[in-house]
């Protein structure tokens, strides 16, 4: 299983159906972050074919969002274990039984596995929205509610926001990785995310890992802007 860092590490969400593109920025920032993030955007338009192109780069978080029958959610980690990532992600929201088929599923492939993450509320999830979908009581009980589930069922870590890291810290002690996106760089545009923080905030607040995309991927030099915030976090 991936190594904690030992103040938040970066994982570079790479949201592009370029494989060119893809590759191209894994060399540029492979240097700067401690893993990689394929989603839904690169493996629906390129299946698992490519993700081999990037594996070699740095470590993968293969980032899928699985959400089905328990029995389904099984079938696709074990899919998915297959490209060797060292992290993957289900939906917490699919209860323990879904929860507990993944790491069932995982634990096939034995000690070097992925760590199994499930997802609590989105990070584009604020209160108004997370209210329409019939859950009362805002984010961050949810985001308790949840952990609790997932980690009671087998989760190996959780995806959060930087609000939830301290709350989820307080309750569940230093033993889920914590990976965390909603990460804006002061001055940097928050875009459709809502529960947002700055890298260092985050790290302070005692995350794993820092998921970030667009501030880094949209800068004019991504590289660059990787290394602005490796720097921010390690002075
Ligand atoms: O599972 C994720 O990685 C994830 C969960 C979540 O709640 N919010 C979230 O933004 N993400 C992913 O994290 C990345 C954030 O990208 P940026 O908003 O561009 O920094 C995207 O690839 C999202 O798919």
């Amino acid at each position: 299983m991936i190594q904690r860092p030992n103040r938040a590490g970066i994982i570079a969400a790479l949201d592009t159906q370029s494989p060119e593109q893809a590759e191209a920025w894994a060399e540029a920032l492979a240097p700067h972050v401690g893993c990689l993030k394929l989603g839904l955007e690169f493996f629906v338009a390129n299946g698992p074919a490519a993700v081999a192109r990037i594996a070699p780069h740095r470590p993968l978080f293969l980032d899928l969002k699985f959400h089905d029958i328990p029995n389904t959610v099984a079938g696709a980690v074990r899919s998915a274990c297959a490209l060797a990532p060292a992290m993957l992600t289900i939906h917490a929201g699919g209860g323990p039984a879904m929860v507990q088929a993944a790491r069932r599923a995982a634990e096939e492939f034995g000690p070097d596995r992925p760590a199994i993450l499930a997802v609590t509320v989105l990070t584009s999830t604020d209160a108004a929205t997370l209210s329409a979908t019939g859950v009362s009581g805002g984010p961050a009980q949810q985001v308790l509610r949840l952990a609790r589930l997932a980690l009671e069922a087998g989760a190996d870590g959780l995806v959060c926001s930087p609000r939830e890291v301290s709350l989820l810290r307080d309750a569940h002690g230093t033993g889920p990785l914590l990976v965390v996106p909603g990460i804006r760089p002061a001055g940097s545009a928050a875009g459709d995310q809502s529960r947002i923080a700055t890298p260092e905030e985050t790290a302070d607040a005692g995350a794993d890992w820092l998921v970030i995309g667009r501030p880094i991927t949209a800068a004019p030099d991504p590289a660059a802007a990787a290394a602005a915030i490796a720097a921010s976090l390690h002075p």
